[in-house]
Order: structure tokens, then C-alpha cells, then sequence
């Protein structure tokens, strides 16, 4: 176990967002969140993040075999223990450079004490000189690195959203959540997003996915877990989750599952 989300549940007033939700994460898997709209997928990411502090509900990361309950810690700090993340709606610094985004991306693994960047003394030189050089790597990896000096805003959006990728991978995550990474991509370009997924997880990387491009979804994922309405209706392989009866349900509405 890597991650365990147990029992969570996050309230919106009387709306509640995320019901009871379990759900546990082994190392290495690719694991997608999958329901229709409004059924609480981005508010659990949101949980997992520190962005929300659930109700109710542990979230358990184990990390050089120790098991800790994230549930409160800020989102800095969740991010700093080495679980980071895109979003949605993407989020870059629009104005800065491609290279600067993922530099940012980079600012929790600096060590530098404030007097030596201040004073420009050699151990921030060195490690200024350190994260260029990762931060090219990276966007060499995503296929971004002849962009790199581009403004972000600039670039078309389905390169935004490889360089989210890019700088959420700065951090060093041993968990990256992506919320809804093909979200307005081409199929050449999800195609490739589909290549890249898996290359990170050979580095090594856990990956949890909100997704609503099913064919992305049942190519990648070893696990598969259905929201509907806040609570899991479902959790199994792809090919489980394509033959359950309740997850058509959800998809299509009672009447038209019946008829399909
Ligand atoms: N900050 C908030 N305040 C109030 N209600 C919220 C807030 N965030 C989400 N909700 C509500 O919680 C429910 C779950 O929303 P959420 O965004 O988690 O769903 P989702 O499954 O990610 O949907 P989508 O696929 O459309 O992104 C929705 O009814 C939404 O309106």
C-alpha cells in the first residue's frame, strides 16, 4: 500500500461531495477516478492534496516505510512529501518562460537558505545551475525542451498541459495525480500523452488519473474506481468495470442501460 483513502468524506454545506469514499493505491499502478460530472472526483484529488480537509476519513501515504495520516497537513507540505499534481483547468504561470514553469515546479526540492540566494553565495549558484539542468531533462522528456524559452501561454494547449506535467514531475513526486489530462487534446496528441503516462510510471512514479476519455482510460489503468454522486459504486480491471451493470447505469441513465 502506498496510499489509502479510507471512509473520506468532504461536505459543501448540505452537498456531499464525496461519501464514504475508500479506495487504496499500491506503488507503481496507474489507478483511475472515473464517474459522471459532479460525482466527486476533483473534490477526493482535492482531499488527497491538502487543498480540502475532509470531514471525516483518513488518507493514509506511506513514505520510506513510514505511514503517516495526511488529512490536514497543508498542500505545500503534501506536495513537499512527494505528492503533486495538474489540474483541470490548467493552471501554469501564463506570462513566465516554459523553462521557468517547471523551475517553479522545483522550488520545494531547493535547499538554499534564504541569506545565500539573497547574497548569490556559490551554494545557490550550484544549485540554481543543478535545477536548469533537471528542469531541461524534464522538458526534454516531455518533448518540450526546443520550446523552452517560449511564454507559457503561448504554447498550444495540449503542449500546456505536458508542461503542467512537466513541472508537477520537478517536485520529484512518488505520486502524480493528473485531473483529466486529455481534456482538449487531438487523438495524435492523446496518443502521445498515452506514451508519456506510461514512461513516467516506468520511472518509477504512482499515477491517479481523472479521466474522461474511456479508451485512455481502459488502455492505462490497472485499477479502476466509479464515483457516482459523491459515493464508489464500483471498483475493479477495465474489463470489470465495462460489464458492470451499475457504472452503465450511471453512464446512461436507468432507462437507456436497460434498453442497451
Ligand atoms: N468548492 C465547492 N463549493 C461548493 N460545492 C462544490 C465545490 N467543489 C465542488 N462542489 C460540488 O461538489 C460536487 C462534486 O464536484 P467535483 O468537481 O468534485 O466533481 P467531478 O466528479 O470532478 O466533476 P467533473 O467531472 O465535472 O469535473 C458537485 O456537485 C460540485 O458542484
Amino acid at each position: 500500500m502506498l496510499l489509502e483513502i479510507s471512509n473520506v468524506t468532504k461536505q459543501f454545506g448540505g452537498l456531499i461531495a464525496v461519501n464514504d469514499v475508500s479506495m487504496e493505491v499500491n506503488e507503481g499502478e496507474i489507478v483511475s477516478v472515473i464517474g459522471p460530472n459532479g460525482a466527486g472526483k476533483t473534490t477526493l484529488f482535492n482531499c488527497v492534496t491538502g487543498v480540502y480537509t475532509p470531514e471525516k476519513g483518513k488518507i493514509l501515504y506511506k513514505k520510506d516505510g513510514v505511514v503517516r495520516n495526511i488529512v490536514g497537513i497543508p498542500a505545500h507540505k503534501i506536495a513537499y512529501l512527494g505528492i503533486s499534481r495538474t489540474f483541470q483547468n490548467i493552471r501554469l504561470f501564463k506570462n513566465m518562460t516554459v523553462l521557468e514553469n517547471v523551475l517553479v515546479g522545483r522550488h520545494s526540492k531547493l535547499k538554499s537558505k534564504v541569506w545565500e540566494i539573497l547574497l548569490t553565495l556559490p551554494a545557490f549558484i550550484r544549485e540554481e545551475k543543478e535545477s536548469v539542468r533537471l528542469a531541461r531533462n524534464l522538458l526534454d522528456f516531455v518533448g518540450l525542451l526546443n520550446r523552452e524559452s517560449e511564454i507559457s501561454v503561448n504554447l498550444p494547449y495540449g503542449l500546456q498541459r505536458k508542461l503542467e506535467i512537466a513541472r508537477a514531475l520537478a517536485s520529484e513526486p512518488k505520486i502524480l495525480l493528473l485531473d483529466e489530462p486529455a481534456a482538449g487534446m487531438n487523438p495524435s496528441e492523446t496518443e502521445e500523452l498515452i506514451r508519456l503516462i506510461k514512461k513516467i510510471r516506468e520511472m518509477g512514479v504512482t499515477i491517479i488519473l481523472i479521466e474522461h476519455d474511456m479508451s485512455l482510460v481502459m488502455r492505462l489503468s490497472e485499477k479502476i474506481i466509479v464515483l457516482d454522486f459523491g459515493q464508489k459504486i464500483a471498483e475493479g480491471s477495465p474489463v470489470e468495470i465495462r460489464n458492470n451493470p451499475k457504472v452503465i447505469e450511471a453512464y446512461l441513465g436507468k432507462e437507456e442501460a436497460e434498453i442497451a
